[in-house]
């Protein structure tokens, strides 16, 4: 017999949503008094301990769970990913961001060719370069070291980045090695965001890193060529080979856009945007920042996860589990959203990191055959450190809609602080609510409870909480840049693992086309009627109003003549 198209044709699927209407009726309170249910649903790898005992699921969940995986050929599909096989079919590519932390002596191939050895060429020169860059002897077009950078890009080419360079901000070690430097981002075409990118900064002490993949996203080209501008205006047409640098698959067109091609830094189309963080993307600013050992302890702990991914069963395996345990809360239980927690300043960028790379790989409505899913794929993720969010939408996630939470914990501070006197250091205060807030989730309050702390009647309703909200938690041993990798290996695999399930294509992004082209038409008009006062023509009723009222009002712009940021 021909294998199911569709994974919820499998008796393994149907026996899940068999056995979801059973969980329901459970409660986490009565399920988490089993100490032997507790303790057999963790995992431990290196300093990385799971617990996902909160998770509305027992042991004969996670059993079929595995069934399921064996039903959607898992452990093959993983296996095809590390052997360069080209799984991104639509568009005909290997998903290879796994090489990017390959050792030196890994053989991985794509098209039959060892890619290793490419990416270390790479590695070495970024290695060299910011040695160089670092050490003072590359100097702008004055004759001044550079202590700036500017990295400009968007979507991968950014958040992935700006995820690492935030987590390790306050990392003792990164702190020392980034002394008198600092690394900004540009992203948004807003020129309020090219404003804010300079502020302050001197164009004769400042490196910009271009970094685009395709070397063709709108956004990233206007900023880079307002950035050139911004250099240019300052210190004349020659500055630019010293003071802009960039990173991309597309290195003819990094040469047409005037930056030397000796100052580009590859990568591959088996790198797909929003894994690329490993690859010179992110290495590079990176580096430039922390120096390149800082950045290779980074891609080691995120080397660290690869291999146990590939190779550890999957009771044991971290990211089969928390991708199964996510198709699970969404296809069974009918939970659309995922809440990230870190409680940890330090992962502040980690939820809008993984926003792009969850909803970008599994937002989507057919299967990888081009058949349309009668289930929903992907989820909705958000999130925010622990204890801001608390003080935000936990109110939501408390009594309102019931959304699976990760919560992650650290158990040494990044940096330790005490006061005399205090009942505890600033830290365990933190964690005291990391501890708290999955427990009042779990197991809530009943009316009986409030009754007993003589509760006034007509507030019972108010204050119950129902419990019985899964979440599960992570606590890390410490957070350096090895453990930040760590981190991003795991989301990484989790997604995968949850796109390999569902059947759907996790590594193509068709849905960002379509506004990207609609945009082209509405930039056309706004041209031809700011210019040459050309009616508007072409859009719906809506649009064309709303362009009227925004082509009505004079946006004080002197058309021909280059205005840069004040600021
Ligand atoms: O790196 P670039 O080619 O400039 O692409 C930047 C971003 O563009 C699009 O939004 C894609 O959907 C993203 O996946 C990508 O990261």
């Amino acid at each position: 017999m021909a294998s199911p198209a569709l994974i919820s044709d499998t008796d393994q699927w149907k026996a899940l949503q068999a056995h979801a209407g059973a969980i329901h009726k459970t409660h986490l309170r009565d399920l988490m008094a089993d100490a032997d249910r507790c303790k057999a649903m963790t995992a431990e790898f290196e300093g990385v301990f799971l617990d996902y005992s909160r998770q509305q699921a027992t042991t004969e969940t996670v059993d079929k769970l595995f069934k399921l995986a064996e039903a959607a050929k898992l452990k093959e599909k993983i296996g095809k990913m590390f052997n360069g096989e080209k799984i991104n079919t639509t568009e005909n590519r290997s998903v290879l961001h796994v090489a990017l932390r390959a050792p030196r002596d890994a053989v991985i191939n794509s098209d039959g060719v060892n890619v290793v050895p490419e990416v270390w060429a790479v590695k070495d020169k970024i290695k060299q370069f910011s040695d160089t860059f670092r050490s003072g002897s590359w100097v702008g077009a004055t004759g001044k070291p550079l202590t700036n950078v500017v990295s400009v890009g968007i979507g991968g080419s950014f958040l992935g980045p700006l995820f690492v360079h935030t987590a390790l901000q306050t990392d003792p070690e990164a702190v020392a090695s980034a002394k008198g430097r600092q690394l900004r981002f540009l992203a948004n075409v807003d020129p309020v965001d090219v404003a804010r990118s300079i502020k302050d900064l001197d164009p004769a002490t400042t490196l910009v890193v271009v970094v685009s993949k395709t070397f063709t996203t709108a956004e990233t080209m206007l900023n880079a060529r307002t950035i050139k501008e911004w250099i240019v205006s300052a210190l004349g047409p020659q500055a630019v080979s010293k003071h802009m640098i960039a990173v991309s698959t597309n290195l003819k067109l990094v040469k047409e856009f005037g930056i030397d091609p000796n100052n580009a830094f590859a990568f591959w189309d088996w790198v797909g945007g929003r894994y690329s963080v490993c690859s010179a993307v992110g290495v590079l600013p990176l580096s430039l920042q922390y120096g390149f050992p800082v950045v290779q302890k980074f891609l080691e702990g995120a080397l660290s996860i690869d291999n146990h991914f590939r190779t550890s069963s999957f009771e044991k395996n971290i990211p089969v589990l928390l991708g199964l345990l996510s198709v699970w809360n969404v296809s069974f239980l009918g939970y659309p959203a995922r809440a990230i927690l870190p409680y940890s300043q330090a992962l502040e960028k980690l939820a809008p990191h993984i926003q792009q790379l969850s909803m970008e790989s599994n937002g989507k409505g057919v299967s990888i055959d081009g058949v349309r899913l009668p289930y929903e794929a992907g989820e909705i993720d958000f999130g925010e450190p622990g204890t801001n969010g608390q003080h935000s939408f936990y109110q939501l996630i408390h009594q309102g809609r019931v959304i699976p939470c990760d919560f992650i914990g650290v158990i040494k501070s990044q940096q330790p602080v005490y006061l005399k006197g205090e009942t505890v250091s600033n830290h365990d205060e933190l964690m005291s609510n990391f501890f708290a807030q999955p427990d009042a989730l779990a197991y809530g309050k009943t009316p009986e409870q409030l009754r007993s702390e003589k509760v006034s009647e007509n507030l019972i309703p108010h204050k119950t909480f129902q419990g019985n909200r899964p979440s599960l938690s992570f606590l890390l041993s410490s957070l350096s840049a090895y453990e930040i990798g760590q981190i991003l290996s795991i989301y990484e695999h989790r997604i995968a693992v949850q796109g390999f399930i569902w059947g759907i294509n996790s590594f193509d992004q068709w849905g960002v086309e379509l506004g990207k082209s609609l945009a082209s038409q509405v930039r056309k008009q706004l041209n031809a009627s700011r210019m040459e006062r050309k009616p508007i023509e072409g859009f719906n009723p809506s649009s064309a109003s709303l362009l009227a009222r925004y082509l009505a009002v004079d946006p004080s712009t002197p058309y021909d003549t280059t205005v840069l940021p004040k600021v």
